[in-house]
């Protein structure tokens, strides 16, 4: 973004900035908004998404993601689905992704290189070195370090499943990697209640779900860690203290695990974005995920008159400029920034403010371009 300024001076921004004005596009009932950042998605589900949704976490995840994940070794269906999955999102206005991959590194790699076509990523090859549901499914503590350790190169975010699919031993080093070469981290916390029982079995030595990840290393200012719905408040300051993110994944939450408290969450200031979480969300559009971040926090405010309702304007912030600083070179237009973009075109009368909210609850099929970089993908 070179400049910005008001068409009223178009004459002297051209002589300064060097452009002719015949090459200005005059929008009409269009508006430009800052590209949405997802910041939580299994590119790896996009083939059962909006499918499989009658179970909760532990069940779903042996019963239909792990034998879908382990399909990942097969480099051609892999591509198949990732190039669906980038094109997708893309579509849906999402310019920035914070991708799970699966545990199978050529796979994951390829993901690195289908989204550098035009999408800006984090790429997490998945780790777990524990699953007693499918078998084949899983690698060795060995294998999933080596293989973290060798591929630095497609914008890595180390990624450990979650608590339960990892050894202390594994998330300990994953921690000590992600520091050494200052890197992302992302995973999954305290999504749903068996899920928080199973990590308390697993881990008796530690004080919470939270604490297992802080001993290892694993919350940090690079973190960003998908739900959070039933963490303590003495876990939301152990958060805010270390810098780690919370991804707020309403659409996947509604559905078994829980409400997360987003007000609780932002009184607390801790950093907090908007993911699909895609496919345990079914929806890969992060316009899907602001409108269940406003139904969540007005099924809370029903419960509690006492809560504050979010309004539309704080999930826009929290799905452009959000609280994650993934990149200072996105989230907002400013002036040395890159330009990613939604072109959105609304054609109904009225002031912009209202033009905003209306596209943000009904369609994303008034996004009639998407740049990132600058660049139309
Ligand atoms: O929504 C989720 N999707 C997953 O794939 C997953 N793995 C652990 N926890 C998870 N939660
Ligand atoms: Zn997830």
């Amino acid at each position: 973004i070179a400049f910005i300024g008001e068409g009223k001076d178009l004459q002297k921004l051209s002589e300064n900035f060097g452009f002719s004005p015949s090459a200005v596009t005059q929008l009409q009932q269009e508006f430009f908004m800052p590209g949405m950042i997802d910041t939580h998605i299994h590119a790896s589900q996009y083939s059962y998404a909006g499918t499989a949704l009658d179970m909760p976490l532990l069940q779903w995840l042996n019963m239909y993601t792990f034998p879908v994940e382990s399909r990942f070794q097969d480099v051609e269906f892999a591509k198949k689905v990732y190039t669906q999955v980038v094109k997708r999102t893309l579509r849906n206005g999402t310019t920035t992704a914070c991708y799970f991959a699966t545990i199978h590194t050529d796979a994951s790699l390829l993901l690195g290189q289908i989204a550098d076509f035009g999408q800006r990523a984090l790429v997490g090859k998945v780790c777990m070195d524990r699953n007693d549901a499918v078998k084949c499914y899983r690698e060795t503590s060995e294998e999933s370090q080596e293989e973290t350790y060798q591929y630095p190169l497609v914008k890595p975010v180390v990624t450990p499943r979650f608590a339960p699919s990892c050894t202390e031993a594994l998330l300990a080093k994953l921690g000590e990697i992600a520091k050494n070469n200052k890197l992302h981290i992302q995973s999954h916390i305290s999504e749903n209640l068996e899920e928080v029982e199973l990590v308390k079995e697993l881990f008796p030595n530690s004080e919470s779900y939270t604490d297992i990840y802080h001993k290892c290393n694993i919350l940090t200012d690079k973190t960003i860690m998908a739900h959070g719905c039933h963490l303590s408040d003495e876990e939301l300051v152990l958060f805010r203290k270390t810098g780690a993110a919370l991804a707020h994944c309403p659409n996947s939450n509604i559905l078994c695990s829980g409400v997360l408290n987003v007000r609780n969450v932002l009184n607390h200031k801790v950093k907090l974005g908007l993911g699909t979480d895609m496919a345990g969300g079914y929806s890969p559009s992060i316009l899907d995920a602001m409108r269940r971040s406003l139904d969540s926090s007005k099924v809370l405010t029903i419960q509690d008159p006492e809560h504050k309702t979010l309004s539309f304007e704080e999930v826009f912030r929290l799905a452009t400029l959000g609280g994650l600083s993934l990149d200072e070179r996105t989230g907002n237009f400013k002036v040395g920034k890159d330009f990613d973009a939604l072109r959105v075109n609304v054609a109904a009368p009225g002031g912009p403010i209202i033009l905003l909210e209306k596209f943000l609850n009904l369609d994303d099929r008034n996004i009639v371009e998407v740049f990132v970089a600058g660049k139309k993908v």
